[in-house]
This record gives structure tokens, sequence and C-alpha cells, in this order.
């Protein structure tokens, strides 16, 4: 049986060239970077695309403000070291990570196809057979974090899962660094929450939450919008029925879903019924996986080595090569030259 540890061949000479590569670039410095242009904002800090001067490497530069103690800064940058030995197919590259003054960069490998959330804004849906797909990835993902370095995620949403047109799916922005998350705890800004029930509450949470999260986010990419409060039936009907195939471009304002404010949403997360897959537009098996993740009982809930083993994880586990995601991936950002 295929461990979801192992990479296969092709996996290992990509990550030999990433490292290659990373060699040659040596120790970032931040007058050897130049901007391009801004990826996205997310989790306390910008995200932008810049050019490593002395190597033309092309890279994804995070930029935390932060305004802490000298001690905390360097705590910070000595913890996101760990960083360097986060070597798998399914973690977004790292080649390193500085602070000047109250800026803390963390320079990553550029996913040129983004992140999910923005692939979201131009397709009006993610089929079944490619969140299949993301599905292995993310639990792959998951499971190398907490065997080789017992960490859990802690922000498993579609803004950072990345695609690059090689069809890879790959993790950013977990929690490697203690200090840095004590650091940005009180500067959440947003308007949705991937967060599961119990850490909502302030219960004590583990891996189970990047479960909760993972369900979330395929309920979302599955039906096109953030599914709190859960769409009707009518709403999924009229989602599917006008666009089936979920390649027409979204009309704009669709899906910027007018809905609750964020404390509503938490409270409907922590007193609601959790959100579900309509049987009638996908597999049961999907359908059986997402509710197993969506459990609002930690004890209820499918844990990690569960879900590696649910039928709608092995359907798509077998499938080694990228090329289904990578042309998928091209005609949804409109470059399929
Ligand atoms: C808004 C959050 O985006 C990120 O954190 C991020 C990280 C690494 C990346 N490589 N290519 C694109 C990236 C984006």
């Amino acid at each position: 049986e295929f461990n979801q540890l192992e990479c296969t061949d092709k996996q290992k000479d990509r990550m030999e060239e990433f490292f290659k590569a990373k060699r040659a670039v040596g120790e970032l410095k931040q007058d050897d970077l130049v901007n391009i242009y801004e990826l996205g904002q997310g989790n306390g800090g910008v995200v932008y695309k810049v050019r490593h001067k002395p190597t033309d490497k092309i890279m994804a530069r995070k930029i935390i403000y932060l305004e802490v103690k000298p001690a905390m800064k360097n705590q910070i940058i000595r913890e996101l070291k760990v960083l360097h030995q986060c070597n798998s197919p399914y973690i977004v590259g790292f080649y390193g990570a500085f602070a000047v003054e109250a800026q803390i960069s963390i320079c990553m490998e550029y996913m040129d196809g983004g992140s999910l959330d923005l692939i979201l804004k131009k397709v009006m849906r993610i089929p079944e057979h490619i969140l299949g797909k993301i599905t292995v990835a993310v639990l792959r993902g998951l499971s190398y974090l907490r065997e080789r370095h017992r960490i859990m995620h802690r922000d498993i949403k579609p803004s950072n899962i990345l695609v690059n047109f090689q069809g890879e799916i790959k993790l950013c922005d977990f929690g490697v660094s203690a200090q840095l998350i004590d650091s940005t705890l009180h500067t959440f800004i947003g308007t949705r929450s991937y967060m599961s029930p119990e850490r909502l509450e302030g219960a004590h949470y583990g891996i189970m939450s990047d479960i909760w999260s993972l369900g979330l986010s395929l309920v979302e990419m599955a039906v096109g919008r953030y599914p709190i409060p859960p769409p009707s039936t009518q709403d999924i009907d009229n989602l599917i029925k006008e666009d089936p195939l979920g390649n027409r471009p979204r009309p704009e304002g669709f899906g910027c879903y007018k809905g609750l404010a964020i404390f509503e949403l938490m409270e409907w997360i922590v007193n609601e019924a959790p959100p579900s897959l309509p049987r009638s537009h996908f597999s049961s098996e999907f359908c059986d996986f997402v509710d197993r993740c969506l459990k609002k009982s930690t004890s209820e809930r499918a844990d990690l080595n569960t879900l590696l083993h649910h039928p709608f994880y092995k359907r798509y586990e077998a499938e080694s090569d990228n090329q289904e995601v990578s042309s998928w991936i091209r005609q949804a950002c409109g470059c399929d030259l």
C-alpha cells in the first residue's frame, strides 16, 4: 500500500531541483529582493511576487509587520528556521526568513497557479475530481507535518492551499513558530472563519480542528460559496443548474455572499447544524467524506488515519501524475495556450 509519507521518483526529482535552487540563493538579504507585484493579503501579512536579483529566481515573499521586542523577533526568526526541515511535495518550499526593523520576511517557493481562493473567484466551482486530488494533497501534507514535525497546520482554508501549472498542490502558512502565533493572535481580520466549533469555544483543540477546516473548505470549493449559513437546496440547484460545468467566469458581486457578520457566523458554527453536500450533485463518497470531517463533536469527527482509508481518498490517491490537475489549472487561469 502506498504510504502517504513516501514520494514518487518524480516528486523526489522536483524536490532535488528546489534544493539546488535554494543552495544557489544562499543567505537571503533584503537588498537582494525586488518586489514585482502583490499576490495577496492574509494571516497578518502581505505576500509579494519578488525576484532575487543575484540569481534571477522568482519567489513569494510574505511580509509580516510586527511591533515586538527584539528578543521576541529573534525568537520568531529562530523558530522559523524549522521551515528549512519542512520538505515535502505537499508543503510549499522555504528559501529562508529574515527581519528588518519591524518587518519579518518569509521567502517561499513561487506557485504560479496561486491559491485556491483566487482560483475559486475565477471559476464558479471546483469539480469533484479536482477536489479529490486536493484532498489527497492536504491529507498527505497534514500527515507529513504531524509525523515528521509533530505540528498541526492551524489554518487550513482555500487561501492557504496553493497550486502550480505543473499540477502540484501544496500547503502554506502553517503554525510553525509558537511565538509568531502568539504575536499575531490578536490581529485576526476577516469575514469568514474556518475554525472548528471547539476552537471557537476556546476549548482545547488539535489536529481534529484541521480536519473540520478541510471539510468546510471542500464544501465551499464544491458549491462555490462560503457554506455558512448553509445554502438551501434551491441555492445549490441554482448554482449548479445555471452552470453545470462550473466554468463560466463568476459575474461581479456573485458569491461574495453578503451574509452574516463574523460574530454571527461564529455563533452559527457553534450552535447550528454543520453544512453538508447534496447527494443530488456529488458522489456519496464525497458527501460522506465531508460529513465525517464536519462532525461538531471531535469524538465523532473522523481523524487523519480514518480519512486516509476513506473511499473518497482511496479513489484519488493512486493517480500519481499531476497532468489532470495541471490542465484544469491552466484552463481555470485562462492560459491553456
Ligand atoms: C495570501 C497568502 O498567500 C501566501 O501565503 C503565499 C505563500 C507562498 C506562495 N507562493 N506562491 C504564492 C504564494 C502565496
